[in-house]
């Protein structure tokens, strides 16, 4: 090991401006879940031999699909075991290197499985089937999306066909577009699935249904009979898990394994609505906090990575080629407002997450007591920020991914498997531009409700206050508004969310305005024409609204800091001004337009914005990787040759590459690879001395 990098990085961590550690606690929610969460991951990683760090880790050997997918299975059997005997939880939503749960073979069976059993089953079929999900006696995976249907659940076309002689459901695939295909785990990992299904009483289709189903014998794990499964190959990333295909070829099922809390079919086909969505709510809900609350690790990560690497590796003589020793990378301004903006929206993630979790908890309790009167609103909390979180946290990685330059482009730098990893979050689980548009028609109802003088939910109570403002001609009447902050003022965070304000409800009216137009003018379109003529705007006034929201819920964490946190306040305001700011004068996006274009903000404003982000980025600078140490990352979890904590990253990646069993088979044959050798570079040789001969 050299020392060099490793003094270069603890310099770094000898000048920041917090404690560490009590930023771990914060980000882990307190001293006693660090200490747990360690010492599960620590066995989890002794258990699967990944505790030293200068060992190649296996994913960077010649993994074949199945050696990847056999890895994936025992690193999960590993996590259920230590689930089971240490009596905790801690893996149902993340696997032990942060992954989202639906990225290990067998926790798909517990952040999804679970919850669906939890939620739609009734209390007898929950009472049979939870406690063998929670101890693997069973496992089980979700199984909605078709070859030819993902977005638009009531195009699916799987039946569940009720047979009153046997009492028994037949579960079908139709067509070839029928066939179930992606979901997590299926293709050998479960023994069950919850099967939507569209559910057919003597020629009558009472819609998507969901349906216990055994797919597999446990005795030997063969697919029963009328079953056909199995993995869908190779993809973008999730590889130690196999998304899976599975065809039903009249597949019968017993009446009673239909989850039947919210609806029931009794012996004789009688179909019994509870008319209760009390439970698709709940899921849809839960999975989407759990996106919202993941993706933020997975982006920090890819910065731990990325901002080690940016202060070990020196390149260059300086901004003009005029310094006598090379400087470190970080000190590039294009380098260091990237990194420390990126490390900002990981901490906002962070904070937003936090919020809705709190949210999401009263609203579930809500539920249980049959009040449904936040659910419009709740719905477009957590379809907002999930699109939201997964596309800021996807793009973060994949910038903190070019950041590392030639070697970020190393499957040995973990980045790709980060970034591959991430990018599956804006499409999974509702696809995000479908999603903003669900926020933007909740937006659009209570523009309407305003139109029509009626009254909104008082969560939207921001949009009912600037009706008057914002809504007549287009908007046109904001166009005159005009921010009268300047110079320090734009740190004060009452000011930022005027600005935020003022943008969201000046899209959402302008919006509402051009949709009205279009439905109402002389030559009148339908709606649904109107809706996807301006469908980018409508994603604009959705994006902005949820901007706008979430600064609003990051301010209000940050002013309920508990006391013993209250010494991170400066570093973490200092973050989250960056983090407001720069969305505003960040030169790689175009998001800033919608803030200025109507010339709320003036050219001089934008300019005392970027001077202030430029200071908090002098003083955000020695913390930079302190702020990335805090989220408290193994190094067995990183698995980056460039990315580990002493910083050594130039004799770690050339110790991994020597290991590379390709490189050691050559050196075996004196450094020659002998089947291209043998099979391909020999003969071409040949042919080319006998063609010279000629
Ligand atoms: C890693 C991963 C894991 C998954 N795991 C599971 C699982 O466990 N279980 C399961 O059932 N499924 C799973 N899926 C499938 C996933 O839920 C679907 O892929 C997702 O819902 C998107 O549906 P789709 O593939 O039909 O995309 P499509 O809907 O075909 O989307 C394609 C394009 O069309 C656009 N589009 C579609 N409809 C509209 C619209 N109304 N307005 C505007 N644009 C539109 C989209 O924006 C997108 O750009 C998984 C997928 C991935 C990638």
């Amino acid at each position: 090991m050299s020392n060099q990098p490793t003094q270069a990085i603890n310099e770094f961590r000898s000048n920041s401006s917090f404690d560490t550690d009590l930023m771990t606690c914060f980000i882990r929610g307190g001293p006693e879940n660090v200490r747990n969460h360690r010492a599960a991951v620590t066995r989890v990683e002794k258990a699967l031999g990944l505790d030293d760090s200068w060992k190649l880790p296996p994913q960077y050997g010649e993994q074949n699909r199945s050696e990847q997918l056999l890895q994936g299975i025992n690193a999960s059997r590993v996590m259920l075991r230590d689930q089971n005997d240490h009596g905790h939880e801690l893996f149902h939503h993340r696997t032990y290197n942060y992954q989202l749960a639906n990225a290990g073979a067998f926790n798909q069976s517990l952040v999804i499985f679970l919850p669906c059993l939890q939620y739609l089953a009734s209390p007898e079929q929950a009472a049979e089937w939870i406690p063998k999900v929670r101890s693997g006696a069973i496992t089980g995976t979700y199984a909605q999306t078709e070859l030819g249907h993902g977005t638009f659940v009531r195009g699916l076309e799987t039946t569940a066909t009720y047979d009153r002689e046997a009492d028994e459901f037949i579960i079908h695939s139709p067509t070839t577009a029928s066939t179930k295909f992606w979901p997590g785990s299926l293709g050998f990992a479960s023994s069950h699935t919850v099967t939507m299904a569209q559910l057919q009483i003597d020629g009558k289709n009472h819609g998507v249904h969901a349906f216990l189903t055994q797919i597999r014998s446990l005795e030997d794990w063969k697919p029963l009979g009328g079953i056909e499964l199995g993995d869908i190959g190779l993809k973008f990333g999730y590889n130690a898990v196999d998304n899976g295909y599975l065809r039903f070829n009249h597949f019968r099922i017993p009446r009673t394994a239909m989850l039947d809390r919210h609806a029931q079919v009794l012996p004789g086909g009688k179909y019994v609505s509870r008319g209760d969505l009390t439970a698709m709510y709940a899921i849809m809900l839960k999975l989407r906090s759990i996106i919202v609350n993941g993706v933020p690790y997975n982006l920090a990560q890819a910065l731990t990575i990325a901002t080690r690497y940016s202060v070990i590796r020196t390149q260059g003589l300086g901004p003009n080629g005029l310094l006598a020793i090379e400087i470190p990378i970080l000190q590039y301004k294009s380098q260091h407002f990237r990194i420390l903006t990126l490390i900002a929206k990981s901490y906002a993630g962070l904070l937003v997450g936090r919020n809705l979790e709190a949210e999401v908890s009263v609203y579930l309790v809500q539920l249980t007591k049959g009040d449904h009167s936040n659910s419009g609103y709740m719905h477009v909390v957590c379809a907002g920020y999930k699109a939201w979180a997964s596309q800021l946290c996807a793009d973060g990685a994949d910038d903190a991914r070019r950041l590392c330059g030639g070697q970020g482009y190393l499957a040995m730098s973990g980045l790709p498997d980060i970034v591959t990893h991430l990018h599956g979050t804006p499409t999974f689980e509702g696809e995000n531009y479908v999603l903003w548009q669900q926020v933007f028609r909740y937006l659009f109802k209570c523009t309407q409700q305003l139109d029509s003088g009626g009254r909104i939910p008082k969560s939207m109570r921001y949009i009912a206050d600037g009706f008057q403002e914002y809504s007549s001609g287009n908007g046109r009447s904001s166009i005159g508004l005009k921010c009268t902050a300047h110079g320090r003022d734009f740190l004060d965070p009452i000011v930022q969310l005027s600005f935020y304000r003022h943008r969201s409800l000046r899209l959402i009216f302008a919006t509402s305005a051009k949709i009205n137009r279009d439905t109402t003018d002389k030559e009148p379109t339908t709606a649904a024409n109107a809706w996807n003529r301006h469908m980018m705007s409508i994603i604009d006034a959705a994006r902005a609204h949820i901007e706008y929201t979430g600064l609003e819920a990051i301010y209000a964490q940050l002013s309920a800091i508990p006391d013993e946190y209250a010494m991170l306040r400066l570093v973490l305001d200092r973050l989250m001004n960056l983090y407001s700011l720069s969305t505003i004068i960040n030169p790689y996006t175009t998001a800033g337009i919608t803030f200025a274009e109507d010339g709320y903000l003036s050219f001089s404003q934008l300019e005392d914005i970027r001077g202030l982000a430029d200071e908090l980025l002098g003083q955000l600078y020695f913390d930079a990787v302190a702020l990335t140490d805090a989220w408290d990352f193994s190094d067995a979890s990183l698995a980056s040759a460039i990315g580990c904590y002493d910083g050594d990253a130039y004799e770690r990646l050339l110790s991994w590459t020597r290991q590379l069993p390709i490189n050691m088979k050559a050196n075996k044959n004196d450094g020659v690879f002998v089947p291209a050798w043998r099979g391909i570079i020999q003969p071409m040789m040949d042919g080319l001395k006998v063609e010279a001969k000629l």
